[in-house]
């Protein structure tokens, strides 16, 4: 009965179980909002149907994102619903390429999104050093039920977003967004996420000077004014940040994400051992683009043995080496490809050209691995030089530098393969290295084609054959890799179980996609795609022997052999068990909430 009246009154008051306009006659007599609402009740089917109209009816993609931003801080079961029914068209809104207007826009469209007792996320800013632990227990969307800990946390220090560069607390857009894709896309309960931007000042000039701009407004610490780098405010700050949301959620999943590179390796090689944690940039996209490659591989087999490509990497940063590492196992683990030979297929340029040992520079940490030492004198200081040069099968674009594929470039990849593999990978979409179109066109339709934000499909002219783009975005990987971790409980999340996060996104395609030639399956598949990434990420956390929940332990370790073929009954049973899983929006249950 004590429950039921709680139910009740949290009816009113809450956001998640608000039910607006389809409260029955007499629950709003009970709850005494009767007048609030006009007479008729209606179907959550219809409430979804009036918010598509609305949606569709505003005029700005970013009028979209903040009616989107303003349902779910009022409704959110309504929100989800439309989310994870019209993904196609709402994964571009609050995700990229229109969450980057939003970023780049949040001091300004602020006060629409955060209407008071319902928080955008989490904010954390170095002058609340003193208080940590009251100001993460402060965050509590869903203040009903102590139970409803978080379980993931996204995080962002707001200091490279997208390829916007440094956005200081307006890059709160993106923690927001990927956790909505964790619910959308693997079922994880919104209630149970956490959002978080921490502030440690901005070096973005333009919002120093914006008199909206709602964070501290002052210029980040240089990592040098520190006597040893690794003491440097940043690291001490962030070691407590981590400590205090462990202490208080012992088993909570922590995302890296948007760190500038200068940060993002360190962090994660600090972390990683210790803690549940993964970096999305680095190891997200890595397991993202190998997925993608496989399959770009099995297209181009009977031209290219897979162990002839040549990859040519533009963008020498936290994407870049996270996705070459991807690739460098793959040659090794698939390949039989020793670890000299594999590192041999991969170059990477920089601002400062090929990066190469003898280049005369200080290469940054992250660089010197795949520096190449074999390049004989060769300096190719510019994109055009290092293809001449390397004469690559696939060209991968993480440079944030929108269009530089221009059509001379891609005319030269063209000429070089029969199908180029081509990854203009920037987001948000301004920043791709080149569209979809520009591709199809220099290439005379033959590219290999994956962008990190969407393109808009292509209709060759001579024949009307409409084709679609791929798209190799980190969103198809960390819902299904969270879950999984989640769900096998393991203290860290380690490079194997990112690898089989790949290989298992790889072969999710199902016979159509194959068929269409698509390098990722269609998106809205992705909570079946999440449970298979989720099921393998499950079963190298038992092989590892690091899981913890004894559910999936007996549900795996007996099949093991089995289940890693990821085949058969018992990977069936897996991939339902996860499913099974899944937040649900809920809507039959929601309306039957009677009381
Ligand atoms: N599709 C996806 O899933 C993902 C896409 N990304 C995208 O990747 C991009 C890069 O991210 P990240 O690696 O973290 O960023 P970084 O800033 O760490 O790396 C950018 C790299 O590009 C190089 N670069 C920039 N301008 C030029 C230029 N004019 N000529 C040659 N090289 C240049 C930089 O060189 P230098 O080192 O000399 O400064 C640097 O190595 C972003 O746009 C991001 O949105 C990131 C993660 C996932
Ligand atoms: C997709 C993503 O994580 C990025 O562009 O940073
Ligand atoms: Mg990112």
């Amino acid at each position: 009965m004590s429950k039921k009246i709680t139910i009740v009154e949290n009816i009113a008051k809450s956001h998640y179980l608000n039910q607006a306009t389809s409260t029955t006659s007499a629950l709003r007599d009970q709850l005494q909002i009767t007048g609030l609402l006009p007479a008729a009740v209606e179907s959550f089917d219809l409430q979804k149907k009036r918010a598509l109209v609305q949606l569709r009816a505003k005029s700005t993609d970013l009028e979209k994102y903040i009616f989107l931003a303003w349902l779910r801080n009022t409704n959110v079961r309504l929100f989800y619903r439309l989310v994870i029914e019209e993904l196609e068209e709402i994964t571009p809104l609050i995700y990229t390429p229109t969450v980057g207007t939003a970023c780049l826009e949040y001091s300004h469209i602020y006060p629409f999104l955060a209407p008071p007792g319902v928080p955008d996320g989490l904010f954390i800013s170095l002058d609340d050093r003193a208080n940590l632990k009251n100001i993460i227990k402060s965050y509590k969307p869903y203040p009903f039920d102590e139970s409803l800990t978080p379980q993931i946390a996204v995080i962002t220090d707001g200091s490279r977003i997208l390829g916007l560069g440094d956005l200081g607390v307006n890059g709160m857009g993106i923690p927001v967004g990927k956790l909505q894709l964790y619910v959308a896309g693997a079922g994880i309960d919104p209630r149970r996420t956490l959002p978080i931007t921490l502030d440690l000042g901005t070096n973005n000039e333009h919002n120093l000077k914006d008199e909206f701009y709602l964070g501290l407004r002052r210029k980040r610490a240089s990592d040098e004014e520190a006597s040893f780098r690794i003491y440097a405010l940043f690291f001490s700050f962030l070691d407590d940040v981590i400590k205090s949301l462990i202490e208080l959620y012992p088993e909570l999943l922590i995302q890296f994400e948007d760190f500038s590179s200068e940060h993002a390796f360190e962090l994660l090689h600090r972390y990683r051992n210790n803690t549940f944690c993964f970096n999305d940039d680095i190891q997200g996209t890595g397991a993202v683009i190998l997925s993608g490659f496989i399959n770009a591989v099995r297209l181009t087999k009977k031209d290219i043995p897979p162990k002839e490509h040549r990859i040519l990497f533009f963008g020498a940063g936290s994407a870049a080496v996270g996705v070459a590492k991807q690739l460098l196992d793959f040659f090794q683990f698939e390949q039989g490809m020793t670890e000299e030979d594999a590192k041999k297929l991969l170059w990477l340029v920089d601002t400062k050209g090929l990066v190469t040992l003898d280049r005369g520079d200080k290469l940054a940490p992250h660089k010197i691995y795949f520096a190449r030492k074999d390049n004989e004198g060769h300096q190719c200081k510019t994109l055009t030089e290092a293809i001449d040069y390397v004469k690559p099968t696939a060209l991968i674009g993480l440079s944030s530098q929108g269009g530089i594929f221009t059509e001379e470039i891609l005319k030269k990849l063209a000429r070089l393969n029969k199908n180029p593999i081509i990854f203009p990978l920037s987001n948000p979409m301004d920043n791709a290295e080149c569209t979809f179109e520009q591709a199809m066109k220099a290439t005379n339709n033959q590219v290999i084609f994956a962008s990190g934000t969407m393109f808009p499909s292509y209709t060759e002219p001579e024949t009307g054959r409409v084709r679609y783009p791929g798209q190799g975005n980190n969103m198809y990987i960390f819902p299904g890799l969270g879950l999984g971790a989640l769900l096998a409980k393991p203290r860290i999340i380690t490079d194997k179980q990112i690898y089989k996060s790949a290989s298992a996104l790889a072969y999710s395609l199902n016979d159509e996609e194959i068929a269409l030639d698509m390098l990722y399956p269609k998106l809205t598949r992705i909570r079946h795609v999440s449970a298979e990434v989720a099921s393998a990420v499950i079963i190298q956390i038992v092989e590892e022997g690091l899981a913890r929940d004894e559910t999936v332990i007996s549900l795996v370790k007996n099949d093991l052999e089995v289940l890693k073929t990821c085949k058969g009954p018992q990977w069936e049973n897996l991939v339902k068990f996860v499913e099974e899983n899944m937040w649900d929006h809920g809507r039959e249950k929601f309306f039957e909430c009677k009381i």
